[in-house]
C-alpha cells in the first residue's frame, strides 16, 4: 500500500515519496525489513528512539517518533503520543478486519468472559475468534502470544489475518498495560464490557488511580462512538465510576448485575454441578441452569450475554445458549477426583479479590474442610501479597503458602511476604509440587482442594532476564500425577 495513501487515511498532515510503498509494520527494529514503518516507542526498559538508525539501515522508510527525535534517511512522523499515533496509521493498512470486535477490561474475570462470548457467538452460527490470556483461538485452534493484549503489530495483524479467515466476530481482552500502552487501538470496537476493579498491578501503575484511568481508556477512547459500554453493575464505587465515565462520552450504557437495568441478576442457587440463575430481563423472569459453578462465572457469563447482545445476537436463541457454557480452561476446572472421592480443583485467582471469589465460589459445595494451595509471582505488584494470605487464611480451613512464577525474586522472600497476612491455619511449603502433593495427602472424603494463582499456565518462570528459565509446570496435570502417585503409595502399603 503507498505510503501517501495511507498516512491521508490516517488523517496525518505528512508525505513521503510519492512511490514509496509500505510492506509492513515494527516496533521491533530487529523486525524491520525494506518498507516498514517503524515505531520508536519509549520503554520501560529501553528507549526506542536509540534503534531509529539502525531501523533506517534495514529498510524502514518512515517513523513514528516523538518530534524532538532524530529521524534521517525516512520520513519523520512526529507525534506527541508516539504509541497512539502509530495504532492509528498501522490500522489504516491491516485491513478488513472482523465486523464485530468486542473488548473486555477489569481486574478479573477478562480471559473468562472473552472465552464465554466466543463461545456464545458460535453456538449461535457466527465464525468467532478470542484473544487474551490463553492466546488467540480461532473456530479451528489456539495459538498463544505469551501476552494478554499481544503488542500492537501482533494485535492488528491478527485482527486482519483473522478476517481473512473468515472469522467475523472478535472478543479481546483488553489489560491495563494494553490500554495503558495503546496496544488495542484503532480498529472499530462496537461494545466493551467494565467488570470489575480491585487491587492488581500497583507495580506498573503506582496508585488505584492511575490503574482506573488506564482501564478507562476502553470507554474514553477504544470504543467507537457509537458503540456500547457493558458494565457489571454490583453497586461498587469503581462500577459507578465507570458508568459516569461511559455516559460523559456519550456511549449507549447496557448494565447488567444485582444492580443491572438491562439485565437484572435476581438470584443464585448452587447445584452440585452448577446452579440455577434467575434473570429479570425487558420486565421478564427468567430461569438458566448455568453448567458452572461460583458466583463470579455466572456474572462473567452475564456480562458476555450482555457483549453478545450489543453486537447483535438473536436473543430468542441466546439465553439457551448461555445454559450450554463450558468451563474456561484453568478457572475452576476440576483437575481430578482423588481416591477418597473428594475434588482438586484449580484456578487462575491471583489477586486477593479473586482468591475471595474462588473460595466463595467452592465454599458451598464443601462439606469438610477447604484446603488452599497458592502463591504470589515474583516481580509483580508486592502489595498484594500479604492481603492474599490475609484472605485465604480468613475463609479458607487449611492454607499451604507455596511458589508462583518466582521470576527474578527469591521464592523465600515472596512467600514470607505472603505468610505476613495469614493466620494459625496457614503453612508454608517450598516447591509448588510438594505443596499440591502435602494438600492431596491430607485431603479427606468431604474436602475440596483449590490449587491457585496459576490456572491454564503451562510453564513456571524461574529467573529474570538472561539467566530466566521456563519449566514445565500445569497445576491440572502436576496435580493428577501426584493423586495417582499418592494413590499408589496408599495401596501398597495398604492403607
Ligand atoms: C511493562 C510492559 O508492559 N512492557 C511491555 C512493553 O514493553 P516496552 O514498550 O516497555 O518495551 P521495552 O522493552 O522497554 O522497549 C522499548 C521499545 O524498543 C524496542 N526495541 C527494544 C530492543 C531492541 O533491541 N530493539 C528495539 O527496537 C521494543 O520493541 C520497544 O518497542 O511492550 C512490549 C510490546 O508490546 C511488551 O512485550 C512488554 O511486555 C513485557 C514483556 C511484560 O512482561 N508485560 C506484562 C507486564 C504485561 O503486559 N502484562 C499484561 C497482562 C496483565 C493482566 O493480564 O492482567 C498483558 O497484557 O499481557
Ligand atoms: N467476575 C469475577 N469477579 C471476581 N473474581 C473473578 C471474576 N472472574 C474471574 N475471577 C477470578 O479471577 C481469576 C482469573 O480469571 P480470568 O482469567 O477470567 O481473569 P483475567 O481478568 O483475564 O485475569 P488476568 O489479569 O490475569 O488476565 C479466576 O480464576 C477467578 O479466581
Ligand atoms: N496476567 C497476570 C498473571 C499473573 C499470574 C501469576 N501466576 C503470576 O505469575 O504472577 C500478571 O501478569 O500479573
Ligand atoms: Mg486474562
Amino acid at each position: 500500500m503507498k505510503l501517501n495513501r495511507l498516512l491521508e487515511q490516517a488523517g496525518r498532515e505528512e508525505r513521503g515519496a510519492e512511490d514509496a510503498i509500505v510492506t509492513g509494520f515494527a516496533i521491533d527494529h530487529r523486525k524491520v525489513a525494506p518498507g516498514t514503518v517503524f515505531g520508536a516507542f519509549a520503554g520501560a526498559k529501553v528507549n526506542g528512539e536509540d534503534f531509529i538508525d539502525a531501523a533506517v539501515a534495514a529498510g524502514a522508510i518512515a517513523v513514528v517518533a516523538r518530534p524532538g527525535a532524530k529521524v534521517e534517511g525516512a520520513l519523520h512522523i512526529a507525534d506527541g503520543n508516539v504509541r497512539k499515533a502509530f495504532a492509528q496509521i498501522a490500522a489504516q493498512y491491516f485491513t478488513p478486519v472482523p465486523e464485530a470486535i468486542v473488548a473486555v477490561t477489569g481486574t478479573n474475570g477478562k480471559t473468562s468472559t472473552v472465552e464465554m462470548t466466543r463461545q456464545l457467538w458460535r453456538m449461535l452460527g457466527e465464525r468467532a475468534a478470542s484473544i487474551g490470556t490463553l492466546g488467540v483461538t480461532t473456530p479451528d485452534e489456539s495459538v498463544s502470544t505469551g501476552l494478554t493484549t499481544p503488542d500492537i503489530v501482533t494485535f492488528h495483524a491478527n485482527l486482519s489475518g483473522l478476517a481473512r479467515e473468515g472469522v467475523t466476530h472478535i472478543a479481546y481482552e483488553a489489560s491495563s498495560h494494553g490500554l495503558d500502552q495503546y496496544r488495542n487501538y484503532g480498529a472499530r470496537v462496537v461494545a466493551g464490557a467494565f467488570t470489575n476493579f480491585s487491587r492488581d498491578h500497583l507495580d506498573y501503575h503506582e496508585s488505584m488511580e492511575a490503574y482506573f484511568e488506564a482501564k478507562m481508556r476502553l470507554f474514553d477512547e477504544v470504543i467507537a462512538d457509537d458503540g456500547t459500554a457493558v458494565i457489571w453493575a454490583d453497586g461498587s464505587e469503581w462500577a459507578d465510576k465507570a458508568r459516569t465515565r461511559a455516559e460523559k462520552r456519550g456511549l449507549r450504557i447496557f448494565t447488567v448485575g444485582p444492580e443491572g437495568e438491562d439485565i437484572r441478576l435476581i438470584a443464585q442457587e448452587p447445584s452440585q454441578l452448577g446452579q440455577s440463575v434467575e434473570i429479570a430481563r425487558n420486565g421478564d423472569r427468567r430461569t438458566i441452569r448455568l453448567p458452572l459453578i461460583g458466583q463470579y462465572q455466572a456474572a462473567n457469563a452475564l456480562t458476555a450475554a450482555a457483549l453478545a447482545l450489543a453486537s447483535g445476537a438473536d436473543e430468542a436463541r441466546l439465553w439457551d445458549a448461555v445454559g450450554r457454557l463450558q468451563p474456561v480452561r484453568g478457572r475452576l476446572e476440576r483437575a481430578v477426583i482423588t481416591q477418597s472421592g473428594a475434588p482438586v480443583y484449580v484456578d487462575y485467582a491471583h489477586t486477593p479479590d479473586a482468591l475471595e471469589a474462588a473460595i466463595a465460589a467452592l465454599r458451598p459445595h464443601v462439606n469438610g474442610r477447604l484446603i488452599v494451595v497458592f502463591g504470589a509471582g515474583g516481580d509483580r505488584d508486592t502489595g498484594k501479597r500479604g492481603p492474599m494470605g490475609e484472605v485465604a487464611s480468613r475463609l479458607a480451613d487449611v492454607v499451604i503458602v507455596t511458589d508462583d512464577n518466582p521470576r527474578g525474586e527469591d521464592p523465600a522472600d515472596i512467600r514470607r511476604a505472603v505468610m505476613q497476612g495469614a493466620g494459625e491455619n496457614t503453612r508454608e511449603v517450598a516447591g509448588r509440587r510438594e505443596a499440591i502433593a502435602q494438600a492431596i495427602e491430607i485431603i479427606g472424603r468431604d474436602d475440596i482442594v483449590l490449587i491457585a494463582g496459576k490456572g491454564h499456565e503451562e510453564g513456571q518462570i524461574i529467573g529474570s532476564g538472561d539467566t530466566m528459565r521456563v519449566l514445565p509446570f500445569n497445576d491440572v496435570q502436576v496435580a493428577r500425577e501426584e493423586a495417582s502417585r499418592i494413590n499408589a503409595g496408599s495401596q501398597e502399603t495398604g492403607r
